[in-house]
């Protein structure tokens, strides 16, 4: 039995309560970090963003980040521990290091976080725009307007809010990564504003990519399937929780460890021919657009 199997197995049904869910109280903790994985400087002298960073996917995407020789922001909304324990990290791997507080889903908030870094880090070369939040209903009768803007404001509007504040100082050779979801290709009957979120997504870095695609910046997106990160138990009940992942061709979640590095392939020179895709990391789940 491997390592990913192996807490696959240890994660019983438990839940959070509120979002955004903390991974300092999950029991177990995700796998954030690879020990297995080799380095190769592919990242020296860049500069990333990375919302959501403190926790989940976007702290493995920080902490791959700085293995490869980037300075790493992170931008996160209320999980002050999880952040203070994510820039701890990346300060003992080496390179710069920040977290900042913010809300997506205020466009003045992205614009400072987006000068914040800058003033701080200088030129931001990579954008990870990974932060996302989901409220699962049984019954779409039951979504409320307010769920519905809550959503959308999170997941792509503050995505574009980001993107327009940081994009005017990038340049030949940056890349913007952007979170979508397997359920923005397959559906989830009880995520069904989320996975709308989802397939926003996915559009936006198509058609992104078309316009930026002869200033040499490139657009695309990872496309994630049941991952064990703090969203899990924050919105899921129990049993869902202990689960989640077993309908999957591998039958078991992934790891956060094992979604990192894609957004090192895509912010890096080994995918230079690579614009408006998506990287598919489900366990199996056969995507055909
Ligand atoms: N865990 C999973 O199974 C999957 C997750 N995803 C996506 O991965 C991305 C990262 O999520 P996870 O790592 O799973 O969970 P997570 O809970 O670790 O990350 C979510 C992040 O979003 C940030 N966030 C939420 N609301 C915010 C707001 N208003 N302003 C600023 N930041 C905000 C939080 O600070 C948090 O770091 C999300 O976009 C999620 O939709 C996609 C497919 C599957
Ligand atoms: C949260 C999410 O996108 C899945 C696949 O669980």
């Amino acid at each position: 039995m491997d390592k990913f199997e192996k807490i696959d197995k240890e994660i019983k049904g438990y839940t959070q309560e509120g979002q955004p869910g903390r991974e300092n109280e999950m029991d177990p903790k995700p796998i954030a970090e690879d020990d297995d994985y080799k380095a190769g400087g592919k990242l020296e002298g860049k500069v990333a963003l990375i919302t959501g960073g403190d926790s989940g996917i976007g702290r493995a995407v920080a902490i791959l980040y700085a293995k490869e020789g980037a300075d790493v922001a992170i931008g996160y909304f209320d999980e002050k521990q999880d952040a203070e324990d994510t820039v701890k990290r990346l300060e003992e791997i080496g390179g710069k290091a920040k977290a900042y507080a913010f809300d997506l889903k205020d466009v003045e908030q992205c614009k400072k976080l987006a000068s914040d870094v800058m003033s701080d880090f200088g030129p931001i070369n990579i954008l990870v725009n990974n932060g996302g939040v989901q409220h699962p209903q049984e019954d779409f009768l039951d979504i409320t307007p307010e769920q519905i803007q809550e959503t959308f404001a999170t997941n792509i509007f503050g995505m574009m809010y980001l993107t327009q504040a940081v994009l005017p100082h990038m340049s030949k050779g940056d890349s913007i990564i952007n979170t979508s979801s397997v359920t923005a290709y397959r559906g989830s009957e009880t995520l069904i504003d989320y996975s709308a979120t989802k397939g926003a997504i996915t559009a936006f870095t198509r058609s992104l990519s078309q316009q930026l695609a002869p200033k040499g910046i490139r657009v695309n997106s990872v496309a994630p399937g049941p991952i064990y990160t703090p969203l899990i138990p924050s919105t899921f009940p129990a049993e869902k929780v202990e689960k989640h992942g077993q309908e999957t061709a591998m039958e078991r979640r992934g790891q956060p460890s094992e979604n990192a590095p894609a957004y090192v392939f895509l912010a890096s020179q080994d995918s230079t021919y690579m614009t408006g895709q998506a990287i598919h990391i489900n366990g199996g789940d056969f995507i055909t657009s």
